[in-house]
């Protein structure tokens, strides 16, 4: 990995520090780029451990890519260990959430909902390969811009420095209590009671940073460590309750102290929250081209957060239902009802105001609706 030159320092780590590292094709000109983590030779086992791990799970959008390791002199004679890593251009989640913070800006339902399943997927291959990542928080997770997802990002896994090897169906226990490998505020209770690590571990996690996505703010507040911990064994986490149920309930299931009762990543993944999230992204790409499903049975596009239907036929009962789940999982959309046609060859007037009362009824929180009425007599 000669041909690498490190720029800057982006961080540092317990083993070292990470730098900006670029590498240029002397035939075609292109530069890549990539983030070096680098430790001295003597204190590098952890980084060497970290470079087995990533290179089992290589083949997952939703881990970090590893693309090589090395040894260099540097500052004279002193060896390094380089661990050559993807460059992630939008830094962590954790930024992402500050930075919404700070700018008064709450991530929708639908943006959490699309990054809780990226990192499902990612957790679930993690646990398929026989791994518990065990230090999932918001700044072990990168961000990769993906312009072409309505705005939101692609995020992965990082940092598998504290992972262990855990095959299905065993936990991994310390053998003291109080001995939890990962962040603190993330940790579940069994391993501060017990010591005990499972896969379970990871979705505790997942809960807690899918919560902090929501609200800018960790599950728990604290005097110290020992209030903590105390807390961590004693209480419930903070649940949102300004979010919709769907969103509650999905917090509640990662969240059972129970590990044994904690859902898994499959369970997860067909939880509404997660299935919702990813129907309204999905529609959000479409981008005004009609969808051939969609909750009215007829020509439907999506343009700006706005939807707007021709031909519209009276509205069934499981359609509707699925109208309903679509507008609690984006609550920014409005929705405008415009007519292609004189309204009169599609709805009495009678039928219309009908029409009307029926969507009213799936109108909640800061959603409009709006119906042309000016071509009615
Ligand atoms: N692939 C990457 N692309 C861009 N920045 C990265 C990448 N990997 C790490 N960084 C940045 O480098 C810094 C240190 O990262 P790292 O995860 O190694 O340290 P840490 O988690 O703070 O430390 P430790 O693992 O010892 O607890 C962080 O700011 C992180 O965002």
């Amino acid at each position: 990995m000669d041909q690498w030159k490190k720029l800057y320092v982006l961080g540092a780590g317990s083993y070292g520090k990470v730098y900006y590292a670029v590498k240029m094709d002397p035939v075609s000109l292109c530069v890549s780029v990539a983030a070096v983590k680098c430790a001295d030779m003597n204190r590098s086992v952890s980084l060497q451990r970290e470079a087995e791990i990533l290179t089992t799970l290589k083949d997952s959008p939703y881990v970090v890519q590893f693309i090589g390791s090395d040894v260099s002199i540097d500052n004279g004679n002193v060896s390094t260990y380089n661990l050559f890593l993807e460059y992630a251009y939008g830094g962590s989640l954790h930024d992402l959430i500050i930075n919404s913070k700070m700018r008064r800006i709450r991530m929708s339902e639908v943006e959490v909902g699309f990054y809780a399943y990226q990192l499902l997927k990612g957790i679930q291959h993690v646990h398929e390969k026989g791994w518990v990542h065990c230090d999932i928080k918001p700044a072990n997770v990168l961000i990769f811009n993906n312009a072409e997802r309505g705005g939101m990002h692609k995020l992965k896994l990082a940092d598998f420095g504290l992972s262990l090897r855990v095959p299905e169906g065993v936990a991994y226990m310390t053998g003291a209590a109080m001995s939890n490998r990962g962040t603190l505020p993330y940790a579940p209770p069994e391993s501060l009671i017990s010591g005990f690590h499972g896969r379970s571990y990871d979705i505790w996690s997942l809960g807690c940073t899918v919560a902090e996505m929501m609200t800018g703010c960790r599950v728990w507040i604290y005097r110290d460590t020992k209030d903590l911990q105390w807390k961590i064994m004693n209480e419930e986490p903070m649940v949102p309750s300004d979010v919709s149920e769907i969103a509650r309930d999905f917090l509640y299931k990662c969240l059972i102290k129970d590990p044994l009762k904690r859902w898994t990543t499959q369970q997860l993944l067909q939880h509404p929250f997660i299935q919702q999230a990813l129907l309204c992204t999905r529609m959000r790409e479409t981008h005004g081209i009609t969808s051939r499903v969609n909750p009215f049975g007829c020509r439907l596009g999506i343009y700006r957060k706005e939807i707007h239907i021709s031909s519209p036929r009276v509205v069934e009962s499981s359609r509707r239902n699925r109208l309903s789940e679509f507008l609690i999982a984006d609550p920014a959309i409005s929705i405008s009802i415009s007519f292609s046609d004189h309204p009169s060859k599609f709805f009495s007037s009678q039928s219309m105001s009908k029409l009307r009362h029926r969507m009213s009824q799936f109108c909640s929180r800061n959603i409009t609706i709006s119906i042309p009425i000016k071509h009615l007599k």
